[in-house]
């Protein structure tokens, strides 16, 4: 059996998590922490993996302290910058055992994680390239996790097949064209009654294709981070993005 604490185990999918893992075969539920709760309780003797599940301003700190506890990191919050990556790298470094890992994952919905991969494929073949990302209205950051990394995977395939930026003639622009990632626009809508949700549009003179993935529930992550439990483990170090433990 694998021993899982969740930190954020109170929130929406921390909630998710906690019955995920007691309702399957091969994890237990450890500790169930959340803001407040003493982070110093998670330790190899009750913990295998501690999976994050809280706001982007908490969640570099909680993985640091996670690590120095000497215990691998499933993290699914959002906010990574390459700067508070770099702080993950240098603490596994340092940290109490040589083979730790941490995983972190925009988004752990397969049709999610497909949906980047696809985006990745086609975005070569196109002149123009945007994202559209869809929440529910209680999130916090925009735009989402998912969609900044969909706006790199973008512009990694546009680089790599030598496209330069894309047409558009807007010359007044009052926040209507999104934010700029990377050269990619990306859009954020929030409304009452969606979940997870998260468009591609690719286009050439006369042609349009559209990648769209949906999350309507969180039901739809809970594969995706049981996986990520059991295969943290066997990647010492830090390891980015649910693609990597699929055979894609
Ligand atoms: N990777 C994915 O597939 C995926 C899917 C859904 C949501 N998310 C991300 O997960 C994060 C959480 O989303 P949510 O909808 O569950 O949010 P939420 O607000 O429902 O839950 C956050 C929880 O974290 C707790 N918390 C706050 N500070 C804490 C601290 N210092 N220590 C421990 N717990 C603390 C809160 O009390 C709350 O219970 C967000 O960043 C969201 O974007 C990622
Ligand atoms: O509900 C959220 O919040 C989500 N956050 C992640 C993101 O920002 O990409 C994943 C999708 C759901």
């Amino acid at each position: 059996m694998i021993k899982v604490s969740v930190i954020g185990a109170k929130g929406r999918m921390g909630g998710n998590v906690v019955n995920a893992v007691t309702q399957a075969d091969d994890t237990e539920l450890a500790l169930a922490l959340d803001a407040g709760d003493d982070l110093t309780q998670v330790n190899p003797d009750n913990t295998d993996v501690a999976v994050e599940f809280t706001v982007p301003s908490v969640s570099l700190d909680n993985v640091l302290a996670l690590i120095g506890q000497g215990v691998d990191v499933v993290v699914g919050t959002t906010g990574w910058t390459d700067e508070k990556l770099d702080q993950v790298r240098a603490a596994l470094a340092a940290a109490p055992r040589k083979d730790q890992a941490v995983f972190i994952a925009p988004n752990f919905a397969i049709s999610a994680v497909l949906a980047d991969y696809f985006a990745g494929l086609a975005a070569r073949y196109f002149e123009s390239a945007e994202v559209v990302e869809l929440h529910h209205p209680n999130k916090v950051d925009a735009p989402s996790g998912t969609a900044i990394h969909t706006a790199h995977t973008i512009a990694d395939a546009r680089r790599a097949a030598g496209l330069g930026p894309m047409p558009d003639a807007t010359e007044t622009d009052g926040g209507s064209r999104g934010q700029v990632i990377d050269g990619v626009h990306v859009h954020a809508v929030r409304l009452r009654g969606l979940n997870a949700h998260e468009e591609v549009l690719l286009g050439n003179a006369g042609e349009q294709l559209t990648i769209r993935a949906d999350s309507f529930d969180r039901g739809s992550f809970m594969p995706g981070v049981l996986l990520a439990v059991r295969s943290v483990s066997a990647h010492p170090g830090l390891t980015i993005g649910l693609d990597k433990f699929l055979d894609l």
